[in-house]
């Protein structure tokens, strides 16, 4: 479990998050979410000590991470952030060996049980073919796979992601983010930009907008056009599609249209639209309106209407995702 408590951090003097109270329980996968600027990246450097607080603390289960020294923050936190690539003759294969480091002795090399860990990570992502190569000869999308088995590698309980379906094709972002997900003994806590693999794929999410939490609670209570539109200052539609919450966006400061085209009069005669009240129940439910900071002076509103919601009609469609109502 990560607990967040009251984070408030300044860059040279500016305020860049404050007041920040969440909690990922053990095992779920929460989503970071909100628009550029809004402070993800700088709460996940937060999280795993890479920067300090002014105020508030984080706490890795019972124990405040700036008290998790060496072996213990390594098994309890794997981090993959944004980084450059070194341009060294390192293998994907040492790469991903260094995930198990924290592990090794002073004096010792690798074992074969550190050898199969990692191998065992590269097949999880799809990777092992890559493992002679030079990591630094590797594309965008090869490389954040490759980091993902480092992380994987070094078998924490927790683990922080920033953007890691960044210069991955769709279908690695489904296969990464569903890896991620199936990760029942790894709490995880993941910035993610598209908000529809968050949909899909988180447990909980927390929005940020100007640096406080402008909402949070499960998908369906954060993901709604009211919440959505002032934050991203767009007009956003919800439907569903394959089992999850989905979301359309119309550009900004244009007003919300009705869908057009043959899967809009797919969606509007076949199905009819949600009842919003519904969605209404739900975010009142476990996420007090307290818990959502006011809008920040940064919020943007949009100038659409809010659109309601329809369930996009498939033939092939799954019935609904079991895992969308098992919060973890
Ligand atoms: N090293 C730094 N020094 C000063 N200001 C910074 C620094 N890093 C980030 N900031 C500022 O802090 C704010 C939050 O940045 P952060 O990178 O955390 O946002 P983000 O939500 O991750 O953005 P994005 O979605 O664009 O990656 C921004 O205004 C950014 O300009």
């Amino acid at each position: 479990m990560i607990t967040v408590d009251q984070i408030r951090f300044t860059y040279d003097g500016r305020i860049t998050l404050d007041d920040i109270t969440f909690r990922a329980e053990p095992g779920s996968t929460v989503g970071l979410i909100g628009p550029n600027g809004s402070g993800k990246s700088t709460l996940l450097r937060l999280i795993y000590r890479a920067l300090r607080p002014a105020a508030g603390s984080v706490v890795i289960d019972h124990k405040p991470v700036d008290q998790l020294r060496g072996r213990e923050l390594a098994g309890r936190l794997a981090v993959v952030a944004q980084e450059a690539a070194p341009d060294t003759p390192v293998t994907v294969a040492e790469t991903v060996l260094l995930g198990r480091s924290p592990w090794v002795g002073a004096f010792q090399g690798y074992s074969r049980a550190d050898r199969i860990a990692a191998a065992t990570a590269l097949e999880h992502v799809g990777a092992r073919a890559l493992a002679e190569r030079r990591f630094a000869t590797l594309s965008g999308g090869e490389r954040q796979r490759v980091l993902i088995a480092r992380a994987l590698a070094q078998r924490a309980d927790h683990l922080l992601l920033d953007e890691p379906t960044n210069h991955l094709d769709i279908r690695y972002q489904h296969e990464l983010l569903s890896l991620v997900r199936g990760l029942t003994a790894t709490t995880t806590i993941v910035v993610l930009h598209e908000l529809n693999l968050a949909a899909r794929y988180c447990d909980r999410l927390v929005l940020l907008d100007g640096g406080r939490v402008a909402a949070a609670g499960t998908v369906a209570e954060v993901l709604t056009p009211d919440i959505l539109e002032p934050v991203y200052g767009i007009p956003v539609r919800r439907t569903s599609a394959f089992g999850a919450i989905q979301l359309l966006f119309g550009p900004a400061d244009e007003p919300a249209v009705p869908m057009s085209g043959d899967t809009a009069a797919t969606a509007q005669t076949t199905l009819p639209a949600l009842d919003r009240s519904n969605d209404d129940q739900q975010r009142r439910g476990d996420v007090p309106r307290s818990d959502r900071a006011p809008a920040s002076p940064t919020s943007r509103t949009a100038n659409a209407p809010t659109a309601g919601e329809h369930e996009i009609a498939r033939a092939d469609s799954p019935s609904p995702d079991p895992r969308e109502a098992a919060t973890r």
